[in-house]
């Protein structure tokens, strides 16, 4: 399997309606210096946004002139320094909202870049920069601000998303590390304005970039304590703490990482494990630099917690940690669940089958095989918090118990709800073919299918790529797969994060 891919789209390339700009009327916008333009597309609708006379940026990427720039579904601001004209072509009801701002926190943002810029120039280990806030701080903005800044300073920075309800270069309900060297890819749809990688294909003009990837398989890091979460993250800091120190390495390691965060982190009713799992962030990483964004709160416990302490692990001796703040921008926007499930949606669809921006023209070929559920490598189910025994049998009938899978008296549901699994258990392995895995996405992970010591290894394995129930057939045990590429399912353990059943929904 070489590229990964989709979610209740049946047999079928799911509708590609987006790539064909339906445009109706041009609208000329000019920006005077400093003035950005915000604008809103609505759902599956799409914009096309030239540069006519001047300069601009979308979040710290620079635009080119006189090339279009298709936004599907996007809500997101060109700012410029020099001032511009803008040509924006656009059907009735795409553009849901647009308006020009004066008031901007881009003077904020290019601070701390020419911050984290004299650090680099200074030391040769590069900033590691934590950023927090709550939902909609406008952190994800913050961290692609800074790292395109980076990238234009001729930085190779490390960009290590840790909300896993937000894919960056991956699905939704992962956590992933990746080095930028190359622009990000402003034209946001399935990629989130992050990019392509080689899951969703090539688009032809920006090389992908390659994403390490775990598969956290939820949305709520401090779930079950914040067992897995804490140990996904030190994985993902071991790997990067590697990646830095390696030979060869010294231009990604002075430029640094740049780690983005979920606002659940310290918002949610588990505030008092958020601030333990920030401070698990803050140590692994050996975070020299917390940006707190648009709370004076969370500002000043982070200021008490960990303001002028000494790095932990610091390579340069004397090293201690500074904590910033910065006001959210008035243009940063809520996004509701029906955004966000669109969101997911899109990047599930173009894992599978490509980016349908226009102008892209990627389609994969994923391929829709039926397989005997049993000929599967084993397929475990990632357990959500409170959640009972689903699909196992053996976790809930008594050895002697003479009715088994295949009995007609064998009534699985009547027991499942009242056998519930210990508390430390993150993982169980199903023995049956369940319909509630249609629609679902299976995470292929890099160890074998029943490893030793299986709730470990299931935990601490990144992920080689996923695929998707399209159906299963109960009675014959057969399930329908969507995979990314031809060939046979490889022969790991398949993981199936049943607390992104949102997302799931969404595609089926
Ligand atoms: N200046 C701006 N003008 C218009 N839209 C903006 C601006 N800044 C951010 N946005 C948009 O606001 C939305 C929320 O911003 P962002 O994703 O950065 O917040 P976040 O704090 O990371 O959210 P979450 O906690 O949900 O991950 C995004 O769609 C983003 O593109």
């Amino acid at each position: 399997m070489s590229i990964p891919g989709i979610p209740g789209l049946g047999q079928d390339e799911p509708d590609q309606e987006p790539t064909q700009l339906q445009v109706g009327q041009t609208k000329i916008v000019d920006l005077r210096k400093e003035q950005e333009w915000r604008f809103e597309v609505a759902l599956a609708r799409s914009i096309e946004v030239k540069i006519i006379t001047g300069t601009a940026e979308l979040f710290g990427t620079e635009l080119v002139l006189n090339k279009s720039y298709a936004f599907i579904s996007t809500k997101a601001a060109i700012y410029t320094w020099t001032g511009c004209t803008l040509e924006i072509a656009h059907d009735n009801g795409a553009l849901a909202s647009e308006y020009v701002a004066e008031e901007h926190t881009m003077n904020e943002a290019v601070n701390i870049h020419l911050a984290l810029e004299a650090m680099r120039s200074r030391d040769l280990t590069g900033p590691r920069v934590l950023i927090l806030g709550s939902d909609n701080a406008g952190k994800s903005t913050l961290a692609k601000t800074l790292t395109a800044y980076a990238v234009r300073s001729g930085r190779a920075p490390v960009v290590v998303n840790l909300d896993p309800a937000e894919g960056v270069l991956s699905l939704p309900g992962t956590l992933s590390a990746a080095v930028f060297k190359t622009i990000l890819e402003v034209e946001s749809d399935a990629g989130g304005g992050w990019g392509t990688s080689p899951m969703s294909g090539p688009n032809g003009e920006i090389p992908v970039k390659l994403p390490l990837v775990y598969h956290f398989g939820g949305t709520d890091p401090s779930e079950k304590h914040g067992t897995m979460y804490k140990a996904q993250v030190g994985r993902l800091a071991l790997s990067v703490q590697g990646r830095l120190k390696a030979a060869g390495q010294e231009e990604v390691e002075r430029s640094g990482v740049i780690i983005d965060t979920p606002g659940s982190l310290l918002s949610g009713k588990q505030a008092a494990m958020g601030y333990e799992l920030v401070g698990h962030i803050v140590s692994e990483f050996t975070i020299n630099t917390v940006v707190c964004l648009g709370s004076e709160r969370l500002y000043n416990d982070m200021l008490r917690k960990f303001d002028k302490q000494p790095v932990s692990g610091a390579r340069s001796a004397g090293e201690t940690i500074s904590v910033v703040k910065l006001a959210k921008s008035g243009g940063v926007v809520d996004r509701d669940q029906a955004y966000m499930r669109a969101v997911w949606e899109a990047q599930v669809k173009s894992y599978f089958y490509g980016n349908p921006r226009v102008g892209a023209s990627v389609s994969l070929q994923p391929r829709q095989q039926q397989v005997d559920f049993d000929a599967l490598p084993a397929v475990w189910r990632r357990i959500s918090a409170g959640s009972s025994s689903y699909a196992n049998p053996s976790n809930h009938v008594d050895e002697d118990d003479e009715f088994q899978p295949g009995d007609a008296e064998y009534e699985p549901s009547a027991t499942i709800s009242a056998v519930p699994l210990p508390e430390n258990q993150l993982f169980e392995k199903l023995f049956n073919p369940t319909p509630a895995l249609r629609n679902c996405v299976l995470a292929v992970m890099n160890c074998p299918p029943e490893p030793d010591d299986a709730q470990e290894t299931l935990r601490d394995s990144s992920c080689m790529g996923f695929l998707y129930v399209t159906d299963i057939d109960e009675a014959k045990g057969k399930v329908s797969l969507l995979s990314p590429a031809a060939g046979r399912v490889p022969n790991r353990a398949l993981v199936w994060g049943e607390g992104m059943d949102a997302v799931l929904n969404v595609v089926g």
